[in-house]
Protein backbone atom coordinates (compact mmCIF):
# COMPACT_ATOMS: atom_id res chain seq x y z
CA UNK A 1 0.00 0.00 0.00
CA UNK A 2 1.96 2.92 -1.52
CA UNK A 3 -0.07 5.57 0.36
CA UNK A 4 0.39 9.23 -0.40
CA UNK A 5 -0.24 12.29 1.44
CA UNK A 6 -1.20 16.00 0.30
CA UNK A 7 -0.69 18.73 3.20
CA UNK A 8 -3.09 21.31 2.49
CA UNK A 9 -2.15 24.12 4.89
CA UNK A 10 -0.11 24.37 7.68
CA UNK A 11 -1.14 26.92 10.50
CA UNK A 12 -0.94 27.88 13.58
CA UNK A 13 -3.68 28.23 16.29
CA UNK A 14 -2.94 30.52 19.27
CA UNK A 15 -5.01 30.05 22.74
CA UNK A 16 -8.29 32.29 22.59
CA UNK A 17 -7.17 34.23 25.87
CA UNK A 18 -3.84 34.30 25.42
CA UNK A 19 -3.00 37.33 27.31
CA UNK A 20 -0.85 36.37 30.14
CA UNK A 21 2.43 34.92 30.12
CA UNK A 22 3.25 31.99 32.01
CA UNK A 23 6.83 30.39 32.96
CA UNK A 24 7.00 26.51 34.38
CA UNK A 25 10.21 25.50 35.50
CA UNK A 26 11.09 22.00 34.90
CA UNK A 27 10.61 19.27 37.74
CA UNK A 28 13.25 16.79 38.35
CA UNK A 29 10.49 14.04 36.95
CA UNK A 30 10.58 16.44 33.56
CA UNK A 31 13.85 16.12 33.33
CA UNK A 32 13.89 12.36 33.37
CA UNK A 33 12.28 12.87 29.74
CA UNK A 34 13.58 16.10 28.68
CA UNK A 35 15.90 14.77 25.97
CA UNK A 36 13.78 11.40 24.89
CA UNK A 37 12.35 11.08 21.49
CA UNK A 38 8.51 12.85 21.58
CA UNK A 39 5.42 10.68 22.03
CA UNK A 40 4.05 10.19 19.14
CA UNK A 41 0.14 9.46 18.89
CA UNK A 42 -2.71 8.65 16.39
CA UNK A 43 -6.32 8.68 16.68
CA UNK A 44 -8.14 7.11 13.44
CA UNK A 45 -11.66 7.85 13.28
CA UNK A 46 -14.28 6.00 10.45
CA UNK A 47 -16.37 8.48 9.16
CA UNK A 48 -17.96 7.99 5.42
CA UNK A 49 -19.58 10.97 5.37
CA UNK A 50 -16.06 12.91 5.46
CA UNK A 51 -16.29 14.01 2.62
CA UNK A 52 -13.69 16.90 0.86
CA UNK A 53 -16.15 19.55 1.47
CA UNK A 54 -17.59 18.24 4.94
CA UNK A 55 -13.91 18.30 6.26
CA UNK A 56 -13.16 21.49 5.06
CA UNK A 57 -16.16 23.26 6.09
CA UNK A 58 -16.90 21.26 9.50
CA UNK A 59 -14.10 18.99 11.02
CA UNK A 60 -11.24 21.25 10.36
CA UNK A 61 -12.80 24.76 11.53
CA UNK A 62 -14.15 22.85 14.34
CA UNK A 63 -11.06 21.32 15.73
CA UNK A 64 -9.26 24.33 15.04
CA UNK A 65 -11.68 26.43 17.13
CA UNK A 66 -11.88 24.18 19.78
CA UNK A 67 -8.35 23.47 19.95
CA UNK A 68 -7.95 27.33 20.49
CA UNK A 69 -10.07 27.23 23.43
CA UNK A 70 -8.97 24.59 25.24
CA UNK A 71 -5.33 25.61 24.75
CA UNK A 72 -6.30 29.25 27.02
CA UNK A 73 -6.38 26.18 29.74
CA UNK A 74 -3.25 24.78 28.71
CA UNK A 75 -1.00 27.82 27.91
CA UNK A 76 2.43 26.00 28.35
CA UNK A 77 1.44 23.72 25.34
CA UNK A 78 1.65 26.72 22.70
CA UNK A 79 5.18 27.93 24.49
CA UNK A 80 8.29 26.89 24.18
CA UNK A 81 11.02 24.84 26.25
CA UNK A 82 14.09 26.98 26.60
CA UNK A 83 17.46 26.92 28.89
CA UNK A 84 18.29 30.52 29.44
CA UNK A 85 22.25 30.66 30.06
CA UNK A 86 21.41 31.84 33.45
CA UNK A 87 18.86 29.31 34.86
CA UNK A 88 19.91 25.95 36.26
CA UNK A 89 16.99 23.98 34.66
CA UNK A 90 15.03 24.98 31.24
CA UNK A 91 11.86 25.74 31.38
CA UNK A 92 8.59 26.31 29.24
CA UNK A 93 7.91 29.63 28.55
CA UNK A 94 4.37 31.04 26.71
CA UNK A 95 4.42 34.54 25.60
CA UNK A 96 0.98 36.32 24.53
CA UNK A 97 0.35 34.89 20.58
CA UNK A 98 2.75 31.99 21.23
CA UNK A 99 1.24 28.71 19.03
CA UNK A 100 1.06 25.55 18.40
CA UNK A 101 1.66 24.38 14.66
CA UNK A 102 -2.03 22.73 13.08
CA UNK A 103 -1.44 20.88 9.86
CA UNK A 104 -4.15 19.98 7.45
CA UNK A 105 -3.69 17.18 4.71
CA UNK A 106 -5.37 14.51 2.65
CA UNK A 107 -4.55 10.85 2.48
CA UNK A 108 -5.58 7.72 -0.19
CA UNK A 109 -4.17 5.58 2.13
CA UNK A 110 -6.89 2.45 3.17
CA UNK A 111 -7.97 3.32 7.00
CA UNK A 112 -8.99 -0.09 7.12
CA UNK A 113 -5.41 -1.45 6.88
CA UNK A 114 -4.09 1.32 9.77
CA UNK A 115 -7.69 0.55 11.82
CA UNK A 116 -7.22 -4.10 11.24
CA UNK A 117 -5.56 -6.65 12.94
CA UNK A 118 -3.11 -7.33 10.17
CA UNK A 119 0.37 -6.07 10.17
CA UNK A 120 1.27 -3.32 7.94
CA UNK A 121 4.23 -0.93 7.17
CA UNK A 122 5.09 1.41 10.32
CA UNK A 123 6.27 3.73 7.56
CA UNK A 124 2.69 3.91 6.45
CA UNK A 125 2.22 5.94 10.14
CA UNK A 126 4.74 8.19 9.88
CA UNK A 127 2.97 11.08 6.93
CA UNK A 128 -0.18 10.97 10.12
CA UNK A 129 2.13 12.55 12.57
CA UNK A 130 3.19 16.09 12.63
CA UNK A 131 6.85 17.38 13.27
CA UNK A 132 7.95 18.37 16.32
CA UNK A 133 10.85 21.39 15.86
CA UNK A 134 13.57 21.24 18.46
CA UNK A 135 17.06 23.12 18.10
CA UNK A 136 19.75 24.03 20.81
CA UNK A 137 18.16 26.74 21.82
CA UNK A 138 14.07 25.41 22.25
CA UNK A 139 11.56 22.77 21.57
CA UNK A 140 8.12 22.79 20.94
CA UNK A 141 5.66 21.22 23.52
CA UNK A 142 3.24 20.05 20.92
CA UNK A 143 1.82 19.77 17.18
CA UNK A 144 -0.86 18.58 15.56
CA UNK A 145 -1.81 17.46 12.23
CA UNK A 146 -5.68 16.23 10.93
CA UNK A 147 -5.63 13.83 7.82
CA UNK A 148 -8.61 13.51 5.95
CA UNK A 149 -9.59 10.19 4.36
CA UNK A 150 -11.81 10.61 1.53
CA UNK A 151 -15.20 8.92 2.04
CA UNK A 152 -13.60 6.78 5.13
CA UNK A 153 -12.62 9.23 8.03
CA UNK A 154 -10.08 11.38 9.13
CA UNK A 155 -6.92 10.98 11.70
CA UNK A 156 -5.60 13.45 14.33
CA UNK A 157 -2.23 13.06 14.92
CA UNK A 158 -0.30 14.29 18.39
CA UNK A 159 2.92 14.84 18.99
CA UNK A 160 4.07 15.43 22.67
CA UNK A 161 7.61 16.87 23.90
CA UNK A 162 7.69 14.17 27.07
CA UNK A 163 10.08 16.98 28.95
CA UNK A 164 6.93 19.02 29.15
CA UNK A 165 4.22 16.13 29.37
CA UNK A 166 3.49 12.51 31.17
CA UNK A 167 0.88 10.64 29.48
CA UNK A 168 -1.67 11.35 31.67
CA UNK A 169 -1.46 15.12 30.89
CA UNK A 170 -1.71 14.66 27.29
CA UNK A 171 -4.50 12.54 27.51
CA UNK A 172 -6.49 14.91 29.96
CA UNK A 173 -5.55 18.00 27.24
CA UNK A 174 -6.61 15.50 24.42
CA UNK A 175 -10.11 15.29 26.79
CA UNK A 176 -10.53 18.76 27.23
CA UNK A 177 -9.95 19.42 23.40
CA UNK A 178 -12.49 16.62 22.46
CA UNK A 179 -15.17 17.57 25.61
CA UNK A 180 -15.00 21.10 24.14
CA UNK A 181 -15.16 20.69 20.40
CA UNK A 182 -18.02 18.20 20.75
CA UNK A 183 -19.95 20.81 22.79
CA UNK A 184 -18.98 23.80 20.19
CA UNK A 185 -21.03 21.53 18.28
CA UNK A 186 -24.07 20.41 20.22
CA UNK A 187 -24.21 24.09 21.46
CA UNK A 188 -23.82 25.32 17.73
CA UNK A 189 -21.62 28.35 19.06
CA UNK A 190 -17.82 28.75 19.62
CA UNK A 191 -17.78 30.05 22.86
CA UNK A 192 -14.39 31.14 23.11
CA UNK A 193 -12.51 29.85 26.26
CA UNK A 194 -15.09 27.89 27.28
CA UNK A 195 -15.30 25.98 30.56
CA UNK A 196 -13.92 22.54 31.45
CA UNK A 197 -14.92 19.57 34.01
CA UNK A 198 -13.08 20.23 36.86
CA UNK A 199 -11.22 17.53 36.19
CA UNK A 200 -9.91 18.62 33.66
CA UNK A 201 -8.87 21.86 34.58
CA UNK A 202 -4.62 21.57 34.75
CA UNK A 203 -2.94 22.14 37.86
CA UNK A 204 0.33 24.35 37.53
CA UNK A 205 1.20 24.38 41.22
CA UNK A 206 5.14 23.02 41.26
CA UNK A 207 5.60 23.55 44.60
CA UNK A 208 3.43 20.40 45.85
CA UNK A 209 6.61 18.35 43.91
CA UNK A 210 8.97 18.48 47.21
CA UNK A 211 12.02 17.71 44.75
CA UNK A 212 15.17 16.29 47.19
CA UNK A 213 18.30 18.24 48.27
CA UNK A 214 20.04 18.96 44.67
CA UNK A 215 18.60 16.26 42.74
CA UNK A 216 17.82 18.42 39.48
CA UNK A 217 21.38 18.91 39.64
CA UNK A 218 22.57 15.17 40.55
CA UNK A 219 19.69 14.40 37.37
CA UNK A 220 21.31 17.20 34.82
CA UNK A 221 24.69 15.80 35.75
CA UNK A 222 23.60 12.07 35.10
CA UNK A 223 22.59 13.72 31.67
CA UNK A 224 25.91 15.16 30.50
CA UNK A 225 27.37 11.68 31.62
CA UNK A 226 25.10 9.82 29.45
CA UNK A 227 25.68 12.39 26.60
CA UNK A 228 29.12 11.96 26.79
CA UNK A 229 28.64 8.27 26.54
CA UNK A 230 26.55 8.40 23.73
CA UNK A 231 29.04 10.26 21.80
CA UNK A 232 32.06 8.13 22.68
CA UNK A 233 33.29 10.08 25.28
CA UNK A 234 33.22 13.48 23.37
CA UNK A 235 32.13 16.40 25.64
CA UNK A 236 28.83 17.62 24.48
CA UNK A 237 29.57 21.03 22.58
CA UNK A 238 26.71 22.85 24.30
CA UNK A 239 25.78 21.30 27.90
CA UNK A 240 22.37 23.47 27.90
CA UNK A 241 21.45 22.16 24.37
CA UNK A 242 17.90 21.49 23.61
CA UNK A 243 18.45 18.84 21.31
CA UNK A 244 16.70 15.26 21.28
CA UNK A 245 18.54 12.72 21.57
CA UNK A 246 19.20 11.12 18.23
CA UNK A 247 16.66 8.72 17.01
CA UNK A 248 17.69 5.01 15.10
CA UNK A 249 16.91 4.46 11.98
CA UNK A 250 14.07 2.43 11.43
CA UNK A 251 14.66 -0.61 9.07
CA UNK A 252 12.18 -0.25 6.46
CA UNK A 253 10.49 -3.78 6.74
CA UNK A 254 9.25 -3.11 10.29
CA UNK A 255 5.61 -3.68 10.58
CA UNK A 256 3.14 -2.75 12.95
CA UNK A 257 0.59 -5.21 15.01
CA UNK A 258 -1.96 -4.62 17.57
CA UNK A 259 -3.06 -7.79 19.56
CA UNK A 260 -6.66 -7.21 21.04
CA UNK A 261 -6.68 -9.16 24.32
CA UNK A 262 -10.38 -9.87 25.71
CA UNK A 263 -11.34 -9.58 29.19
CA UNK A 264 -11.45 -13.84 28.91
CA UNK A 265 -8.11 -13.78 27.68
CA UNK A 266 -6.61 -12.34 30.25
CA UNK A 267 -8.67 -14.75 33.19
CA UNK A 268 -7.30 -17.21 30.88
CA UNK A 269 -3.80 -16.54 31.20
CA UNK A 270 -4.36 -15.05 34.63
CA UNK A 271 -5.70 -19.26 35.60
CA UNK A 272 -2.80 -20.45 33.69
CA UNK A 273 -0.37 -18.53 35.67
CA UNK A 274 -2.10 -19.80 38.97
CA UNK A 275 -1.56 -23.34 37.77
CA UNK A 276 1.87 -23.39 37.04
CA UNK A 277 2.74 -21.46 40.11
CA UNK A 278 0.80 -23.59 42.81
CA UNK A 279 2.71 -26.97 40.99
CA UNK A 280 5.55 -25.43 40.67
CA UNK A 281 8.37 -26.22 43.30
CA UNK A 282 8.61 -22.54 44.73
CA UNK A 283 4.73 -21.72 45.06
CA UNK A 284 4.60 -18.10 45.54
CA UNK A 285 1.90 -15.72 45.96
CA UNK A 286 1.99 -13.58 42.05
CA UNK A 287 0.16 -9.96 42.04
CA UNK A 288 -2.08 -11.12 38.82
CA UNK A 289 -2.81 -7.78 37.88
CA UNK A 290 -4.15 -6.71 34.36
CA UNK A 291 -0.60 -5.56 33.83
CA UNK A 292 1.34 -7.94 35.35
CA UNK A 293 -0.67 -10.80 33.25
CA UNK A 294 -0.33 -9.07 30.21
CA UNK A 295 3.46 -7.56 30.56
CA UNK A 296 4.80 -10.99 31.44
CA UNK A 297 3.19 -12.48 28.57
CA UNK A 298 4.06 -10.58 26.21
CA UNK A 299 7.58 -10.30 27.48
CA UNK A 300 8.01 -13.72 27.02
CA UNK A 301 6.51 -14.14 23.38
CA UNK A 302 8.54 -11.72 22.47
CA UNK A 303 11.90 -12.86 23.77
CA UNK A 304 10.65 -16.22 22.23
CA UNK A 305 9.88 -14.59 18.93
CA UNK A 306 13.32 -13.32 18.24
CA UNK A 307 14.80 -16.98 19.77
CA UNK A 308 18.88 -16.71 19.06
CA UNK A 309 21.89 -17.54 21.68
CA UNK A 310 19.79 -18.26 24.89
CA UNK A 311 22.66 -16.08 26.70
CA UNK A 312 21.94 -13.05 24.44
CA UNK A 313 21.47 -10.02 26.88
CA UNK A 314 17.46 -9.30 27.64
CA UNK A 315 16.10 -6.50 29.99
CA UNK A 316 12.44 -4.64 30.56
CA UNK A 317 11.46 -1.41 32.13
CA UNK A 318 7.85 -0.28 32.27
CA UNK A 319 6.78 3.22 33.40
CA UNK A 320 5.39 4.28 36.69
CA UNK A 321 2.74 6.76 37.19
CA UNK A 322 4.39 8.42 41.13
CA UNK A 323 0.91 10.75 41.60
CA UNK A 324 -0.34 8.13 43.78
CA UNK A 325 3.38 7.48 45.83
CA UNK A 326 3.77 10.79 46.21
CA UNK A 327 3.34 12.20 49.88
CA UNK A 328 1.06 13.69 49.54
CA UNK A 329 -0.43 11.83 46.48
CA UNK A 330 -0.47 14.45 43.14
CA UNK A 331 -3.86 15.63 41.71
CA UNK A 332 -4.53 13.67 38.67
CA UNK A 333 -4.79 16.88 37.01
CA UNK A 334 -1.16 17.64 37.60
CA UNK A 335 -0.05 19.72 34.62
CA UNK A 336 3.82 17.65 33.45
CA UNK A 337 5.27 14.51 33.92
CA UNK A 338 4.72 12.63 37.16
CA UNK A 339 6.15 9.04 35.88
CA UNK A 340 9.60 7.48 36.98
CA UNK A 341 10.56 3.74 35.55
CA UNK A 342 11.12 0.41 36.73
CA UNK A 343 13.36 -1.63 35.16
CA UNK A 344 15.09 -5.22 35.52
CA UNK A 345 18.49 -5.50 33.65
CA UNK A 346 20.72 -7.09 31.75
CA UNK A 347 19.28 -11.39 32.24
CA UNK A 348 19.77 -13.57 29.55
CA UNK A 349 17.36 -15.03 27.11
CA UNK A 350 17.03 -18.22 28.36
CA UNK A 351 15.35 -17.48 31.63
CA UNK A 352 12.09 -16.85 29.73
CA UNK A 353 12.62 -19.09 26.72
CA UNK A 354 11.95 -21.92 28.93
CA UNK A 355 8.86 -24.65 29.16
CA UNK A 356 8.38 -22.46 32.71
CA UNK A 357 9.10 -18.95 30.87
CA UNK A 358 5.89 -17.17 31.51
CA UNK A 359 5.94 -18.25 35.19
CA UNK A 360 9.60 -16.84 35.65
CA UNK A 361 8.49 -13.36 33.57
CA UNK A 362 5.62 -13.32 36.17
CA UNK A 363 7.34 -13.46 39.26
CA UNK A 364 10.07 -10.97 38.12
CA UNK A 365 7.47 -8.06 36.88
CA UNK A 366 4.87 -9.13 39.90
CA UNK A 367 8.22 -8.71 42.07
CA UNK A 368 9.17 -5.48 39.92
CA UNK A 369 5.66 -4.14 40.93
CA UNK A 370 5.68 -5.13 44.62
CA UNK A 371 8.35 -3.38 45.42
CA UNK A 372 7.35 0.09 43.90
CA UNK A 373 7.16 2.19 47.15
CA UNK A 374 7.44 6.38 47.95
CA UNK A 375 10.97 6.01 47.04
CA UNK A 376 10.75 5.26 43.58
CA UNK A 377 10.68 8.77 42.47
CA UNK A 378 14.04 9.36 43.94
CA UNK A 379 15.58 6.49 41.97
CA UNK A 380 15.82 8.15 39.29
CA UNK A 381 19.61 8.91 38.86
CA UNK A 382 20.34 5.32 38.94
CA UNK A 383 17.65 5.05 36.29
CA UNK A 384 20.10 7.29 34.25
CA UNK A 385 23.15 5.01 35.25
CA UNK A 386 21.69 1.91 34.25
CA UNK A 387 21.42 2.95 30.37
CA UNK A 388 25.35 2.79 30.61
CA UNK A 389 25.21 -1.21 31.74
CA UNK A 390 23.12 -2.07 28.93
CA UNK A 391 24.98 -4.81 26.84
CA UNK A 392 25.41 -3.88 23.28
CA UNK A 393 22.92 -6.10 21.73
CA UNK A 394 20.90 -6.61 24.80
CA UNK A 395 17.11 -6.74 23.80
CA UNK A 396 15.17 -4.22 26.08
CA UNK A 397 10.90 -3.99 26.29
CA UNK A 398 9.51 -1.12 27.81
CA UNK A 399 6.34 0.36 27.76
CA UNK A 400 4.38 3.11 26.17
CA UNK A 401 1.11 4.38 27.37
CA UNK A 402 -1.60 2.85 29.97
CA UNK A 403 -4.65 1.22 30.04
CA UNK A 404 -6.16 3.92 32.50
CA UNK A 405 -5.76 6.64 29.90
CA UNK A 406 -9.52 6.46 28.31
CA UNK A 407 -8.03 6.83 25.13
CA UNK A 408 -11.18 5.29 23.32
CA UNK A 409 -13.45 8.00 24.91
CA UNK A 410 -12.14 10.65 22.91
CA UNK A 411 -14.96 12.15 20.86
CA UNK A 412 -14.87 15.17 19.34
CA UNK A 413 -18.01 15.43 18.14
CA UNK A 414 -18.21 12.44 15.46
CA UNK A 415 -17.72 9.05 17.62
CA UNK A 416 -14.63 7.41 19.43
CA UNK A 417 -11.81 6.01 17.38
CA UNK A 418 -11.46 3.18 15.81
CA UNK A 419 -8.29 3.02 16.59
CA UNK A 420 -5.30 4.44 18.51
CA UNK A 421 -1.74 4.03 17.94
CA UNK A 422 1.45 5.16 19.93
CA UNK A 423 3.73 5.74 16.77
CA UNK A 424 6.68 6.36 18.84
CA UNK A 425 7.51 2.92 19.72
CA UNK A 426 9.24 2.32 16.99
CA UNK A 427 11.94 4.20 18.24
CA UNK A 428 12.66 1.52 20.92
CA UNK A 429 12.08 -2.14 21.15
CA UNK A 430 8.68 -0.49 22.90
CA UNK A 431 5.17 -1.86 23.21
CA UNK A 432 1.97 0.16 23.85
CA UNK A 433 -0.88 -0.31 25.99
CA UNK A 434 -4.24 0.87 26.04
CA UNK A 435 -7.87 -0.18 27.15
CA UNK A 436 -9.69 -2.27 24.62
CA UNK A 437 -12.00 0.15 22.26
CA UNK A 438 -15.26 -1.95 23.27
CA UNK A 439 -14.71 -1.19 27.24
CA UNK A 440 -15.36 -4.50 28.16
CA UNK A 441 -12.15 -4.75 30.07
CA UNK A 442 -9.83 -6.19 27.49
CA UNK A 443 -6.54 -4.37 26.59
CA UNK A 444 -5.19 -3.83 23.01
CA UNK A 445 -1.46 -3.92 23.13
CA UNK A 446 0.42 -2.28 20.22
CA UNK A 447 3.75 -3.97 18.55
CA UNK A 448 6.31 -3.06 16.35
CA UNK A 449 8.93 -5.34 14.93
CA UNK A 450 11.02 -6.58 12.26
CA UNK A 451 8.08 -8.07 9.26
CA UNK A 452 9.38 -12.42 9.88
CA UNK A 453 9.42 -11.50 13.69
CA UNK A 454 6.35 -9.77 13.94
CA UNK A 455 5.00 -13.20 12.10
CA UNK A 456 6.50 -15.71 15.00
CA UNK A 457 5.29 -13.08 17.36
CA UNK A 458 1.72 -13.32 16.29
CA UNK A 459 1.65 -17.07 16.17
CA UNK A 460 3.30 -17.44 19.89
CA UNK A 461 0.86 -15.10 21.04
CA UNK A 462 -2.11 -16.69 19.18
CA UNK A 463 -0.91 -20.16 20.74
CA UNK A 464 -0.12 -19.18 24.17
CA UNK A 465 -4.36 -18.48 24.19
CA UNK A 466 -5.12 -21.40 23.56
CA UNK A 467 -3.68 -23.77 26.55
C1 LIG B 1 3.32 0.50 37.87
C2 LIG B 1 1.98 0.04 37.29
C3 LIG B 1 2.12 -0.23 35.79
C4 LIG B 1 1.53 -1.24 38.03
O1 LIG B 1 0.19 -1.52 37.58
P1 LIG B 1 -0.69 -2.61 38.34
O2 LIG B 1 -2.00 -2.59 37.66
O3 LIG B 1 0.03 -3.87 38.47
O4 LIG B 1 -0.84 -2.09 39.82
P2 LIG B 1 -1.74 -0.92 40.32
O5 LIG B 1 -1.56 -0.86 41.78
O6 LIG B 1 -1.46 0.30 39.53
O7 LIG B 1 -3.26 -1.38 40.00
C5 LIG B 1 -3.83 -2.45 40.70
C6 LIG B 1 -5.23 -2.57 40.23
O8 LIG B 1 -5.90 -1.32 40.45
C7 LIG B 1 -6.26 -0.73 39.21
N1 LIG B 1 -5.93 0.69 39.25
C8 LIG B 1 -5.02 1.28 40.05
N2 LIG B 1 -4.97 2.60 39.81
C9 LIG B 1 -5.86 2.85 38.82
C10 LIG B 1 -6.26 4.00 38.10
N3 LIG B 1 -5.75 5.21 38.39
N4 LIG B 1 -7.17 3.87 37.12
C11 LIG B 1 -7.70 2.66 36.84
N5 LIG B 1 -7.35 1.51 37.47
C12 LIG B 1 -6.44 1.61 38.44
C13 LIG B 1 -5.40 -1.42 38.16
O9 LIG B 1 -6.03 -1.41 36.90
C14 LIG B 1 -5.31 -2.81 38.75
O10 LIG B 1 -6.52 -3.51 38.52
P3 LIG B 1 -6.58 -4.65 37.38
O11 LIG B 1 -5.66 -5.74 37.81
O12 LIG B 1 -8.01 -5.05 37.32
O13 LIG B 1 -6.10 -3.99 36.15
C15 LIG B 1 0.90 1.11 37.53
O14 LIG B 1 0.81 1.38 38.91
C16 LIG B 1 1.18 2.40 36.78
O15 LIG B 1 1.95 3.26 37.22
N6 LIG B 1 0.51 2.54 35.61
C17 LIG B 1 0.57 3.79 34.82
C18 LIG B 1 1.90 3.85 34.05
C19 LIG B 1 1.92 5.07 33.14
O16 LIG B 1 1.51 6.17 33.50
N7 LIG B 1 2.39 4.87 31.88
C20 LIG B 1 2.48 5.93 30.91
C21 LIG B 1 3.85 6.66 31.04
S1 LIG B 1 3.87 8.12 30.05
C22 LIG B 1 3.98 7.52 28.49
O17 LIG B 1 4.12 6.34 28.27
C23 LIG B 1 3.84 8.53 27.42
C24 LIG B 1 2.39 8.59 26.96
O18 LIG B 1 1.65 7.62 27.22
O19 LIG B 1 2.05 9.59 26.33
Amino acid sequence: MDSSLNVIEVSRVTPSDSSKSLTLPLTFFDLLWFKLHPVERVFLYRLTDATRPFFDSVIVPNLKSSLSSTLSHYLPLAGQLVWDSIDQKPSIVYTPNDAVSFTVAESNADLSWLTGNKPFPTAELYPLVPELSNSDDSATAVSFQVTLFPNQGFCIGVNAHHGVLDGKTTTNFLKSWAHTCKRHQEEQEQTANASLPQDLIPVYDRTVIKSPEDMETVILNKWQSLLKFFSGGKEPDNPKSLKLLPSPAINPDVVRFTLELTREDIQTLRERLKRESSSSSSPKELRLSTFVVIYSYVLTCIIRARGGDPNRPIGYGFAVDCRSLMDPPMPSNYFGNCVSAAFKMPMTAELVMGEEGFLVAARMVSDLVEGLDESVPFKIPELLDAFTTIPPGSQVLSVAGSTRFGVYGLDFGWGNPERVVIVSIDQGEAISMAESRDGNGGVEIGFSLKKHEMEVLIDLLHAGLKN
